[in-house]
């Protein structure tokens, strides 16, 4: 039966070394939810202390009501995929799949339905009398999906299993994940440090960074209002400029360094004066006749959009460079600009970030939340 995870405040140490120092998430019966961050963040760590292969120092892990801190991990009930496959090389892929049925001493019949029903689900039929030796990546981790959830396990742990395939399976294999997830409704939790498998793949995403949750949410949110700025330029990229806020009678206004200003509504707590980080997805400038300056450095023509290099006045930018791109379907621009060529850029106010400027660059856009 599947499970909802809850994980409450949870420390991880390997000897004197914090790697996780206080952690919480809760995971929905069901959900597919995904840990992404840079490597080293301490995803896998996590992941393993879920299925019970490393210790938990502090903090609480439970399956549903059931406290798991100290049940081993052959007790758990876990189905995993590893992104090397940990499929048996001397058993056909049919035996593969059957290995842990038979570990628990199901009768033959139940064995062959159970494993016939998985092989369609997983679409290995045809080849199920294969060796693995004679399957492509793709097929070779399709049948340690199986193997991992013809058990019917309380949770399905992922760890990078689309790593090892070539950037077209990928994508391919992120879909049959996912259906395949769908049909059976388990809960899952996948690991990755690819911010766009993450969001294509996911329900919900936990951004990690330091061994520290940085946002939960669903994809949109994730992209549309990163909580901070570490959020704002891991997933996709942003543009950061330096500005302040005024506050002027009853408006708020945030001023960029270059003096242009955009009225905003929806700001938490600001105070006149603040200094603030204004992050400006590329996609959501347009030309228009105010707006920020800048100067066309390269350009590269993608089809649809034209990503280009610019550079802004020196004192502008948190960030040296900055790409944009635009849409030529909406009308965003007229023509496509050259090197040299001096353009005004207005960011679109309601889909900007305004964060703190202190250490931690939290957002003061109101509503957005670390923990949905
Ligand atoms: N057995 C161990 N002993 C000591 N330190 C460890 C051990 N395993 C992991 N670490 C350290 O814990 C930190 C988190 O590692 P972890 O493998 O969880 O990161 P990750 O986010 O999964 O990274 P990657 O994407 O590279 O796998 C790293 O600094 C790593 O060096």
């Amino acid at each position: 039966m599947s499970v909802a995870i809850h994980i409450d405040h949870v420390v991880k140490r390997y000897e004197q070394v914090t790697i996780i120092p206080d952690l919480s998430a809760h995971i929905k019966n069901g959900e597919f939810f995904t840990l992404l961050g840079p490597s080293g963040c301490g995803k896998t760590t996590l992941l393993r202390m879920i299925a019970g292969f490393n210790s938990i120092e502090g903090g609480q892990i439970k399956f549903d009501e059931r406290l798991i801190n100290d049940i081993p991990a052959h007790k758990r009930n876990i189905g995993m995929v590893f992104q090397n496959y940990a499929i048996f090389p001397h058993l056909t892929v049919r035996e593969n799949v059957e290995y842990g049925l038979k570990l628990r001493g199901l009768d033959k019949a139940a064995i062959k339905k159970k494993v016939d029903d998985i092989l369609k689900v997983v679409k290995i039929e045809d080849y199920q009398d294969r060796l693995p030796e004679r399957l492509s990546g793709g097929q070779q981790q399709r049948v340690a999906l199986a193997r991992a959830i013809v058990i019917h396990p309380n949770v399905l742990l992922m760890d990078e299993p689309l790593s090892n395939l070539d950037a077209k399976l990928r994508i391919e294999m992120r879909s049959a994940i996912r259906e395949v997830q769908n049909q059976v409704g388990i809960t899952t939790v996948y690991v990755t440090h690819d911010q766009e498998e993450a969001l294509a793949i996911s329900d919900r995403i936990a951004v990690m960074h330091a061994g520290v949750i940085q946002q939960i949410g669903n994809p949109q949110s994730i992209y549309t209002r990163p909580y901070n700025v570490f959020v704002s330029t891991f997933i996709g990229h942003s543009n950061l400029f330096a500005g302040k806020i005024k506050v002027d009678a009853l408006k708020t206004f945030v001023v960029f360094n270059d003096g242009y200003q955009i009225e905003l509504e929806h700001l938490g707590e600001v105070t006149d004066g603040q200094e603030v980080i204004i992050s400006v997805r590329p996609e959501e400038f347009s030309v228009q006749e105010d707006g920020l300056q800048c100067t066309i450095s390269s350009r590269v023509f993608l089809g649809k959009y034209v990503n280009y290099k610019l550079a802004f006045a020196p004192n502008m930018l948190v960030a040296n460079q900055v790409s944009i791109e635009f849409s030529q379907d909406l009308g965003h621009a007229e023509r496509i600009f050259e090197q040299g060529d001096m353009i005004t850029l207005r960011p679109n106010k309601a889909k900007i970030n305004i964060f703190t400027a202190d250490a931690e660059a939290k957002n003061l856009i109101k509503g957005v939340k670390q923990y949905e």
